[in-house]
């Protein structure tokens, strides 16, 4: 049994303080993954939250406009690495055999926007008895310089390379919610739910829960999105939240 699982930069920042861990949040998350039964067979995917979405903004960078500018490039890619630093550092503080993974270093995008991340690193340390900790990052963009590659990208691309059995993506949010604020069981089609996905909060340059479902939509095997109360369950085998159902034959 095989995990891959989001902790949203929103979850584990204070995300309307620049570069502030929620450090109750990041200390509960981590040790629910250290007392699951899932054992070291997750890969744990961040987001930006407060560390990586201010840098963007300031420098207009985003999953689809790039920049050229080396300061900005150091601005955003070291608050990530900061970050991917502290939750490594918690984990492991908890028993976790975690280490971090970079895909700044890694992974590319080509002229018309397909990325391509390597995984042998990814399932070598898994296999090995690690738990690998990705993040949203910046990716070389041929083209456009440096773009933002989102967390949620990064699942969708590390699912079928670890053959996960499970996919969770936690947000501060109980499930994707439709129009009256109930969270919605299950979703097949954007279409279906367009209309009441909206972006973020919070300072967010990758879309935000619509990015979030279009994303997930692209997997064959279902994502389940849920909030911090249900990361124990979803660990012990449950599908709290909003189950993401798509079908995508590369599967
Ligand atoms: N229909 C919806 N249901 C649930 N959340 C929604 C909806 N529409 C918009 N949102 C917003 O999407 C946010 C979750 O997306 P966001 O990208 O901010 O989360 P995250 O992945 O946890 O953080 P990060 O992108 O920093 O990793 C919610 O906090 C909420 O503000
Ligand atoms: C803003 C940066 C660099 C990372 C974005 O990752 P996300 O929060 O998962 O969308």
């Amino acid at each position: 049994m095989t995990a891959v699982l989001k902790l949203g930069g929103s979850v584990i920042t204070e995300k309307d303080e620049p570069e502030t861990v929620d450090t109750a949040a990041l200390s509960a998350a981590a040790s629910a993954i250290a007392e699951s039964a899932v054992g070291e067979d997750i890969v744990v995917v961040h987001g930006g939250g407060s560390f990586g979405h201010h840098h963007a903004a300031d420098y207009g960078v985003s999953t689809t406009a790039g920049t050229h500018d080396v300061d900005g490039v150091q601005a955003i890619h070291g608050a990530m690495c900061r970050l991917n630093a502290a939750v490594v550092d918690e984990l492991t503080g908890q028993g976790v055999p975690a280490v971090p993974i970079h895909p700044f270093s890694a992974a590319t995008r080509d002229a018309d926007s397909d990325l391509s991340l390597p995984t042998a690193q990814v399932t070598t340390l898994l296999d090995e008895g690690f738990v690998p900790v990705l993040h949203g990052d910046l990716v070389a963009h041929a083209g456009a310089g440096a773009t933002v590659l989102s967390g949620d990208e990064l699942v969708v691309e590390l699912a079928p390379a670890v053959d996960a059995d499970r996919v969770g993506v936690c947000s501060t949010v109980p499930g994707v919610l439709d129009e009256d604020g109930t969270v919605i069981d299950r979703i097949e089609t954007f279409e279906a739910v367009a209309s009441a996905l909206g972006g973020s909060d919070a300072t967010d340059v990758s879309g935000g829960m619509a990015g979030k479902v279009r994303a997930l939509l692209a997997l064959s095997a279902p994502a389940v999105v849920f909030g911090p109360d249900a990361l124990p369950a979803f660990l012990a085998g449950e599908s709290p939240g909003t189950t993401i159902a798509g079908d995508d034959d590369d599967w």
